[in-house]
């Protein structure tokens, strides 16, 4: 297979525009996520891909064939649901090798490739438990095991951990990352869940509204939000209204100076941000770039904290990692200074504010 492309996909339902008209290059052999919140509209593509929604508009090309037609079951696209779908009466190896039953294989060959399976997801001792005696990681291991089973060109998973406690849910990231690299297997991800994307995926795809948002490494993503949306959604963010000034912003009277760079039109109104570890707040501050502020609580984890502070330009929360020294004083109700490095200030356009996230 030569990669999987979408060219102006889009579904409506009704007036309900799900998916408005999506470009997207999946490379082969990676592992991509479809991230944004509730309603984007990221299950509607992964069905859209997978066959069993038809797109209103655009074309699905795999290896360069126009795919949009064919039915899902002619795909060999596995698929792993939120619910896993498992099925009930069948035991793990049945519902592992189900599939291959349907496609006519015999049943010794299709008992020794779902041993197979079983083994590569760690669950070789339970071919022959009922599917109601398994846990939900194994239940999830199963499903992924099914929707390998005819060697898919595509793998397509749907929010697979959700159904997963918090501690099954990372363990569950590393193995399945894990195995998606050992089988070099082109692999979809829907997840609302950013930390799920940044730790997995090779290429996150953000989207908002039945729109891509940006597409890019996790790192990039977060280091450069193509808009205030991205910047909003992944990752914290303090968020400020400035206007443009020669070489920097201007916010209720304190100037910023920005990384040189494409400047918007003096007088313009910008919507600016700020990441809560880029921050500086204390003593033997850089010159420039201050604002005071007082803070309002301190939350520390460990050797970490959150210091929220009340500036001129709003609430800001401050993250400061490993390396702080205890009794520096930083206590609700004292009197600081921040200081926001030039390299640390994104720009946006005013009318961009980034949308509340369910
Ligand atoms: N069968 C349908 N009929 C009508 N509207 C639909 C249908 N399926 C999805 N929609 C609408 O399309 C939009 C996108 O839905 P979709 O399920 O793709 O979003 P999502 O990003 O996967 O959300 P979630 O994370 O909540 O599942 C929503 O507004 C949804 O209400």
């Amino acid at each position: 297979m030569a990669g999987l492309a979408l060219e102006g996909v889009g579904r409506d339902y009704g007036a309900t525009r799900a998916v408005g008209r999506v470009d997207l290059a999946f490379r082969e052999g990676e592992l991509t996520a479809l991230l944004g919140p509730s309603g984007c509209g990221k299950t509607t593509l992964l069905r859209i891909i997978a066959g069993l929604e038809p797109p209103s508009r655009g074309r699905i090309l795999l290896g360069g064939r126009d795919i949009t037609a064919m039915p899902a079951h002619l795909r060999r696209f596995g698929m792993v649901f939120q619910s896993f779908a498992l099925f009930p009466h069948l035991n793990v190896r049945d519902n592992v090798a189900y599939s291959l039953a349907i496609s006519g294989t015999g049943r010794a060959a299709r008992h020794a490739r779902a041993d197979e399976l079983l083994d590569l997801v760690r669950l070789g001792h339970l071919g022959d438990r009922s599917i109601s005696a398994l846990s939900g990681g194994q239940k999830q291991r199963v499903a992924i095991a099914r929707a390998l089973a005819q060697d898919p060109e595509v793998f397509l998973l749907d929010e697979p951990m959700s159904a997963l406690d918090a501690k099954l849910r990372e363990e569950m990231q590393v193995e399945l990352r894990l195995l998606q690299q050992r089988l070099g297997i082109t692999t979809i991800v829907v997840t609302h869940d950013q930390r799920e994307a940044m730790s997995m995926a090779d290429r996150i795809v953000v989207m908002s509204e039945g729109r891509a948002e940006q597409v890019g490494a996790p790192q990039e993503i977060y280091d450069r939000p193509d808009n205030a949306f991205v910047a909003g959604f992944i990752g914290r963010n303090n968020f400020f209204d400035a206007v443009a000034v020669p070489g920097g912003l201007e916010a209720d009277g304190y100037r910023l100076a920005l990384e040189p760079g494409p400047a918007f039109r003096p007088g313009s109104p910008v919507r600016a941000a700020c990441r809560p570890e880029r921050i500086r707040l204390g003593q033997d501050l850089p010159e420039g770039n201050r604002l005071p502020a007082r803070v309002v609580f301190v939350r520390a984890i460990g050797s970490e904290r959150d210091v929220h502070v009340e500036t001129p330009l709003g609430p800001f929360v401050v993250a400061q990692g490993s390396g702080l020294q205890g009794g520096d004083g930083i206590a609700a109700g004292r009197e600081v200074a921040l200081h926001l490095p030039p390299g640390a200030l994104q720009v946006y356009p005013a009318q961009s504010r980034p949308r509340e996230v369910a």
